[in-house]
């Protein structure tokens, strides 16, 4: 038995497992259809609904996480780490497996060391999130305007050809691919504290990142307009839940009281100030309800997860980058080029030039907007994070009344009202409740 496991995980072996994967994946995918009485169908017939477009995309992840999966268990339950010599691919292995311990690394690296930094005045503080605010809304504004008009712009050539870009996955990949290129030269050039977190942890925020814009897509097919302003306006509560879950974190009643204002005041605004185009539904189906709540329960994981890593293991915004990014190109390249639509879109790419400058300042913008999402949740934890992008929907649709002079209703204007007061709350709350804590644990400072 223990020969036969250690031959089907011998190294040298594994270009065969990999093979016998990809059969797996033709049986399964040859029973799926024979169930559900789809033989007649191509492939692309399978991506045509929801269910078999996410099952499609989800067997080609597994071809990354699967032999992933067995790789790190064989190197963990050999004790791969006590005979790891010190060369390149020991070293990698140790790093993407175990990562390195903190403590061990305290005793030998005296950067990890050092005292923790001083506490930032409140005014600091400030300057911070604003500095946070206007980076994530300056950057992520621009997307979207840019991520709309490829989506929805014809494209012409010389020869006169015309042509829609439709495949939403291939502009994931491009924005993924410029931010880690960017993360990776960033950290080759700059002095950045000792990684200690194994990387295959990153692969988790990957994939529920991937999917939560999957989900994103997707679901615009199924619902209403209305259900999904209410979806995306009350993510800040899935948000703290899913801290709950993942993190133990607790929160203040002020919190909750104000993560509902603020969900109620977005939804009036958006509500008010939009008409119902965009969505190509008119009815909310289950599916649609489906999908919203595999978005809104992705998104949170994504930020919550990543706000665990920074606080277990202090690495640096561009080193989760340039992590999470790494995955996200390994997810999408797989599923791109296993569905045969990657080189679908490099062909499109190279038809229409024009697409090619519009993708580059696509990913420039988005790996711009990523450098501040990690800063935001690395200083300010997710919750805050969640807050600005949901006031980013609402100064998208503020600027879009400007820019095309929509009037914005009473309804509006009270929904804005009602999560600036929320906002206001939640920062006078807090730093009423620090000074309290800072009182009490005064009498006992003095003592010492
Ligand atoms: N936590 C975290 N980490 C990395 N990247 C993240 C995170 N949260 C949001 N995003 C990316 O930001 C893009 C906009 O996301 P959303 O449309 O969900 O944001 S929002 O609706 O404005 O709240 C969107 O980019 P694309 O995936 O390229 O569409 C998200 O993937």
């Amino acid at each position: 038995m223990k020969i036969l496991y250690e031959t089907a995980m011998s190294p040298l072996n594994l270009m065969p497992l990999y093979r016998v994967w990809h059969e797996v994946i033709l049986v399964i995918l040859i029973a799926y259809m024979n169930q559900t009485r789809m033989t007649d169908y191509t492939l692309a017939g399978l991506s045509e609904s929801w269910v078999g477009s996410l099952t499609l995309n989800l067997l080609c992840y597994a071809t990354v996480f699967v032999p992933g999966y067995f790789l790190i268990w064989y190197f963990k339950k050999s004790k791969y780490i006590e005979r790891a010599g010190s060369g390149l691919v020991p070293r990698l292995i140790t790093s993407c497996v175990y990562g390195q311990s903190y403590d061990k690394l305290a005793t030998t690296d005296p950067s990890h060391t050092r005292s923790l930094p001083p506490e930032k005045t409140l005014s600091a503080k400030c300057m911070q999130l604003s500095f946070c605010f206007l980076g994530l809304q300056v950057s992520y504004l621009t997307w979207g305007v840019l991520q709309e008009k490829i989506m929805t712009k014809e494209y012409h050539n010389s020869e006169g050809s015309i042509g829609h870009f439709k495949d939403s996955q291939f502009l994931v990949f491009v924005n993924r691919i410029l931010a880690f290129m960017l993360a990776a030269m960033y950290l080759t050039c700059s002095r950045q504290p000792r990684h200690t977190a194994p990387i295959y942890k990153y692969s988790y925020c990957s994939f529920s990142n991937i999917m939560s814009s999957w989900c994103q897509y997707e679901a615009l097919k199924y619902v209403t307009f209305p259900t999904q302003v209410l979806a995306k306006a009350s993510k800040v509560i899935p948000t703290m839940i899913m801290g709950k879950i993942i993190a133990s974190k607790k929160y203040e009643y002020y919190e909750y009281v104000t993560a509902v204002l603020i969900s109620i005041g977005m939804t009036l605004f958006l509500l008010g100030s939009t008409e119902a185009h965009g969505t190509t539904s008119s009815s909310t189906t289950m599916s649609g309800v489906i999908i919203l709540v595999g978005y809104m329960s992705f998104d949170a994981f994504t930020s919550n997860w990543q706000g665990e890593l920074f606080t277990q293991h202090k690495m640096s915004s561009v080193q989760m980058m340039c992590g999470v990014n790494l995955f996200s190109c390994l997810l999408t390249t797989t599923s791109l080029m296993q569905q045969g639509t990657f080189s679908l879109s490099l062909q499109f790419m190279l038809t229409y030039p024009a697409f090619f400058w519009d993708s580059l300042i696509l990913s420039v913008c988005s790996a711009t907007g990523q450098l501040f999402i990690y800063y935001t949740i690395s200083v300010f934890g997710p919750v805050v994070f969640i807050i600005i992008m949901t006031i980013r929907q609402g100064l998208a649709i503020l600027l879009s009344c400007f820019i095309y002079s929509h009037p914005v209703t009473l309804m509006g204007i009270l929904g804005i009202l009602l999560v600036f007061t929320a906002i206001f709350l939640r920062i006078y709350c807090s730093h009423r409740l620090k000074q309290v804590q800072q009182r009490k644990t005064l009498p006992d400072t003095t003592k010492v």
